[in-house]
């Protein structure tokens, strides 16, 4: 079984017959493996490009310029992270990556920041006007577009249409750019270590090169070859605890590149408001089928599933 292909365009389209049909092969991708390619989006080739020369014009800059705005100076996680500081996987070698994340800005001394300081507020901005003009174009887009898919979900669920939108006032979404250098040496295979992400729904792009691997329910690790134009949209640990294990929450790794190429890559990890009450959603239960997990504010669980992330990487850095 390969990765199935959604398009955007009928999840979306204003005739009732086009986008039921549509909603039910979504539907069937996230219970079955829990990634699809998503075509026809709102995200054009010309913001995809856009994107992509902002990344290689950010990740070009001298090193001392990026850890000026060191992530490890942040809180809450924003700004830049140099080679080896994530392992996502612990039986493996250091990710041989470099990232930017940035999401909502607020000050410092907003409520929001003062209650929850490791998930809100103040981003590390990139000096240069044109990286973050293309950010911020892309998270509006690459926002409404998962606003418009979650919409979807819910109701191939049979939820409120608003069901998990609704949830989006103060959201924790996050975008990520992610450079992979050329492989130190040709034993270091790993680009990014095999992970299941935290959130609701990751929505990624990827350029031309390759290297990101799902792992099929039957134990295959299957390649995410990348396709034009598209995005590769997964489900995260959050949406398959609100849904009661129905929809998957798929491990995923990246494969080093080989000598000499540089890969990019923009993971878009949505995540709803810190104070989402995330409990079984009413169509994933029943007598038969008891909810599995008690209710959890949904910050509180991705602090969690972060910090066991973090707790590794102190005690044994790469
Ligand atoms: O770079 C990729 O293709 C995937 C990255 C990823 O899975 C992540 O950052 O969570
Ligand atoms: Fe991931």
């Amino acid at each position: 079984m390969g990765i199935p292909l959604i398009d955007f365009s009928k999840l979306t389209s204003p005739d009732k017959a086009v986008r039921g049909q549509e909603i039910q092969t979504l539907d069937t991708a996230c219970r079955e493996i829990g990634f699809f390619y998503l075509v026809n989006t709102d995200i054009d080739t010309a913001l995809m490009s856009r994107i992509m020369k902002a990344a290689k014009r950010f990740f070009d800059k001298p090193l001392d310029e990026k850890l000026a705005i060191d992530i490890k100076n942040s809180t809450n996680h924003r700004g830049y992270g140099a080679v080896g500081e994530e392992q996502l996987d612990e039986l493996n070698k250091a990710d041989w990556k470099e990232t930017f994340d940035m999401a909502l800005d607020l000050s410092a001394d907003h409520p929001l920041a003062l209650k929850y300081p490791k998930m809100y507020g103040p981003n590390q901005n990139p000096n240069d006007p044109v990286v973050l003009e293309t950010l911020h174009d892309y998270y509006v887009t690459a926002f409404s577009v998962a606003q418009h898919v979650l919409t979807a979900m819910a109701d191939a669920l049979k939820l409120e249409s608003d069901f998990f939108t609704r949830c989006f006032k103060d959201h924790v979404t996050v975008l990520r750019m992610i450079h992979y250098p050329p492989r130190p040496s040709a034993t270091h295979d790993n680009g990014a270590g095999a992970h299941t992400d935290y959130g609701c729904i990751t929505l990624l792009l990827q350029d031309e090169v390759g290297g990101l691997e799902v792992k099929h329910r039957n134990g295959e690790w299957i390649k995410a070859t990348p396709m034009e134009g598209s995005l590769v949209v997964n489900i995260g640990d959050l949406m398959q605890r609100w849904t009661n294990d129905e929809y998957t929450s798929t491990a995923h790794r990246v494969r080093a590149s080989e000598a000499d190429v540089h890969r990019y890559s923009f993971p878009f990890f949505v995540e709803p408001d810190y104070e989402t009450h995330v409990a079984c959603v009413p169509s994933c239960q029943s007598k038969e089928r008891p909810a599995k997990y008690d209710p959890i504010l949904s910050g509180d669980w991705i602090q969690s599933r972060f910090d066991a992330t973090y707790a590794y990487r102190e005690q044994e850095p790469a």
